[in-house]
């Protein structure tokens, strides 16, 4: 790891030559570089092995969500990646997690999907869930802890109640916005010193450092105020 930085820097992109002059610049204030769904899609495990080639912690952002033996055999399939964190969706239920688990290579943390930073209280009723925010984060918490899980992935907002019930988690913190950012799509967001604070191992950062006019700078003002 170039730093020690709790940064995972979200390379959203289908284009393997951007992500990795993305990676680049801004390698030495990250501390991982994250791909996610449009990057696999588009470049499968060899776009994976180029990037992991620049020498960054790869965090496999794939939100598995299927029954526990297509899960087990996704994760299977990808352990060669040996990737540094790799997610499910919680909400697939404890025995598609403990699959996961076991499928999963030895270093590699797999973590549970609890409440997209992308939905707020009127999404959530709109999909039929109960309680608010922190009573599913909470719940989810619970069961990805039970199942064998090494963390969860929840919003700043939640991350405090999380950390309470699991002080040994791995805690995973997307929907992250610099004071005055552009907060697009996220709807439960907090600064990245908030989230620290409130317990975050890691956060997740894509567009306000990929998106800005450079970088390297961007990613470089946000460590600072961590
Ligand atoms: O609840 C979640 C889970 C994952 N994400 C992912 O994090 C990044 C955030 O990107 P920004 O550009 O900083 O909004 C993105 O790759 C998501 O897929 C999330 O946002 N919320």
């Amino acid at each position: 790891m170039t730093t020690h930085s709790p940064i995972f820097v979200a390379l959203d992109t289908t284009d393997v030559d951007h992500a990795k002059a993305l990676a680049q610049k801004v390698r030495h204030h990250v501390g991982g570089i994250k791909l996610g769904l449009e990057f696999f899609a588009a470049n499968g495990k060899p776009g994976v092995r180029e990037m992991a080639a620049l020498g960054l912690p790869i965090f496999l952002d794939l939100k598995l969500h299927d029954i526990p033996n297509t899960v087990g055999k996704a994760m299977h399939a990808l352990a060669s990646l040996n990737p540094a964190i790799v997610t499910v969706h919680a909400s697939g239920g404890r025995a598609m997690m403990e699959d996961a688990k076991a499928a999963a290579p030895l270093g590699t943390k797999v973590v549970g999907v609890t409440m997209l930073t992308s939905l707020d209280q009127s999404d959530i009723e709109a999909v039929g869930f109960r309680g608010d925010s922190h009573a599913q984060v909470v719940r989810l918490t619970e069961l990805a802890r039970e199942a064998g899980l090494d963390g969860v992935v929840c919003s700043g907002v939640e991350v405090r109640a999380a950390k309470k019930i699991w002080p040994g988690g791995f805690f995973v913190v997307p929907g992250v916005r610099p004071v005055d950012g552009v907060v697009g799509d996220q709807k439960r967001v907090v600064t990245p010193r908030q989230a620290l604070d409130h317990g975050a191992s890691v956060l997740v950062i894509g567009r306000p450092i990929t998106k800005a006019e450079d970088p390297d700078v961007a990613a470089r003002a946000i460590e600072a105020t961590l």
